[in-house]
């Protein structure tokens, strides 16, 4: 199963950053752009200003605003676009779909609605077995790793042969990818970080310190725990890198767009503000928390971060009124 030619569709921060990945890892690879200036700064220019300035991408990295284009031949086909966005995306593209190639998801989130995680909206859309979707998780910050610095993440997939496919085809000099097999907990943990950033920032703003940071990251865990036991995911996947290795790095740097984006809220930016600081990129935990605690409710997981951020960004209540009430609930025991 050996991986050559791949298509990336999305060129976005991570989508432009998995594509110079692959490049660089001696991969021929296609990116598709939404936008025609887009795909033709990366094709004649070498950069993606827009999302990456100041990184030069591999001259064996193309791209295009045709998806035809970009998926001719393609033996993989990585899913670059934000998880609202994805099921969209897909039904415009899934009779472009090589047969037999890799579906490879990078998208972090729980789509609205369904409640679907991304390999089951793939599956739902393409008729692809999910068990046969490869997702990237793990602390994958893109403007660190398009600037050649070190990371590792995870690549899930019930299929082995298909994640060890993708890691041959991704693993260079800057990144190094581990396989497993449990896809529900590497894309829960990815989905629930999101929302605990968001957290973390919001309490940044609110100017309190590591101590703060440190509860939200570590019952943030907790949560994300619950709910991927009431899913069936592996436990242990939680204390790796799509869990809390994805969780530390997403919480406390200034570069996560989702632990901005609620820092901003914390010093009492309003939603609009907020989200028009983006720049147009996407903060995927303030639809997830919406998502995820529907989710929680469903099964009966107790998740009262994800609950307090819904609150904040989808009612529009106080960050400090959260705050006080999050510490003020009932007095419990730490692991019940
Ligand atoms: N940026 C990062 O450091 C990382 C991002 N991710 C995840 O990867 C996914 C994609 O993220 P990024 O590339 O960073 O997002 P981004 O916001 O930087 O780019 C999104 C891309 O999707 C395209 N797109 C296609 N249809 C769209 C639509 N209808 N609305 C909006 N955009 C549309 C945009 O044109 C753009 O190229 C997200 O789920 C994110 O959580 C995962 C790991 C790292
Ligand atoms: O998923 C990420 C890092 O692993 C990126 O986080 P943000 O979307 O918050 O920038």
């Amino acid at each position: 199963m050996a991986v050559q030619r791949v298509a990336v569709l999305g060129a976005g921060s991570w989508g432009t950053t998995f594509a110079k990945i692959l490049a660089d890892a001696g991969r021929d690879v296609t990116m598709w752009a939404r936008r025609e200036e887009i795909a033709a700064e990366i094709r004649d220019l070498h950069t993606n200003s827009s999302y990456l300035p100041d990184v030069r991408l591999p001259d064996r990295l193309t791209a295009t605003a045709d998806p035809a284009v970009a998926l001719d031949g393609a033996e993989a086909v990585v899913l670059a676009v934000p998880s609202q966005r994805l099921r969209e995306n897909l039904l415009a593209w899934k009779d472009l779909l090589p047969e037999d190639a890799i579906l490879v998801s990078l998208a972090k989130g729980v789509e609205l609605g369904t409640l679907k995680r991304m390999s089951e909206v793939v599956s739902d859309v393409t008729g692809v077995d999910p068990g046969d979707v490869v997702v990237v998780s793990g602390p994958n910050l893109a403007k660190e790793i398009a600037r050649k610095q070190p990371a590792a993440a995870v690549l899930a997939c019930a299929d082995h042969d298909r994640a060890v496919a993708i890691q041959e085809a991704s693993f260079n000099a800057y990144f190094r990818p581990y396989t497993n097999t449990d896809v529900v907990g590497c894309e829960l943990g990815g989905a629930c970080k999101n929302v605990i950033a968001l957290s973390c920032g919001v309490a940044a703003g609110l100017g309190f310190g590591a101590n703060t940071m440190a509860t939200l990251i570590t019952r943030g865990l907790a949560e994300t725990a619950r709910l991927g036991a009431a899913l069936g995911a592996d436990p242990l996947t939680f204390a790796g890198l799509a869990g809390v290795g994805d969780l530390v790095a997403t919480c406390s740097s200034p570069l996560s767009r989702n632990r901005t984006f609620g820092e901003r809220i914390g010093r009492g930016d309003s939603l609009e503000a907020a989200r028009a600081a983006q720049g147009g990129q996407v903060a995927e935990g303030v639809s997830s928390c919406h998502s995820i605690r529907e989710l929680a409710l469903r099964l009966d997981v107790d998740m009262p971060i994800t609950d307090a951020m819904y609150r904040v960004c989808h009612e529009g209540v106080d960050p400090g009124t959260v705050g006080a009430e999050l510490l003020g609930r009932r007095q419990k025991h730490e692991w019940s």
